[in-house]
């Protein structure tokens, strides 16, 4: 099968899941992010995600970006950016950066208000 396409399940350091559950031929996606730690050591819940994927020929492996609202329990949002990558046995990884913005009360705390970090995911 077409290694790289985003569908299906993964997973990461932090345990967290995400469920990639639509793939649209022009490469539009959606699925959903089951995180279980939290800025607030609030409990696992699952949020929805929303991104784009390269759509390459056969051997190209995909650069991609996707956004995670947590608007279920926190005024946050993530973004998430990378590229999969297929190596000798045929296993994939998503190996990304992100931006974790989360709400601020002032402009004077923005400066604060964003986080980066780099995550890998791989087939759950
Ligand atoms: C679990 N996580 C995960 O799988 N990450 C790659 C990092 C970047 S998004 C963050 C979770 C943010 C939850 C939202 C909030 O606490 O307001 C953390």
């Amino acid at each position: 099968e077409r290694k790289c396409q985003l569908s299906g399940l993964w997973r990461n350091d932090q345990d967290s899941l995400m469920e990639i559950s639509v793939l649209r031929d022009n490469g539009d996606f959606q699925g959903q992010y089951l995180t279980r730690v939290t800025l607030s050591e609030g409990c696992a819940l699952i949020s929805p995600l929303r991104g784009a994927q390269q759509q390459l020929g056969e051997e190209g492996w995909p650069t991609f970006g996707f956004t995670v609202s947590w608007d279920k329990f926190s005024n946050a949002t993530t973004t998430f950016v990378g590229q999969c990558f297929v190596d000798a046995g045929g296993k994939e990884t998503l190996s990304t950066m992100w931006l974790l913005r989360e709400a601020v009360g002032s402009l004077e705390e923005d400066w604060k208000a964003t986080r980066v970090g780099r995550n890998v995911f791989t087939r759950k």
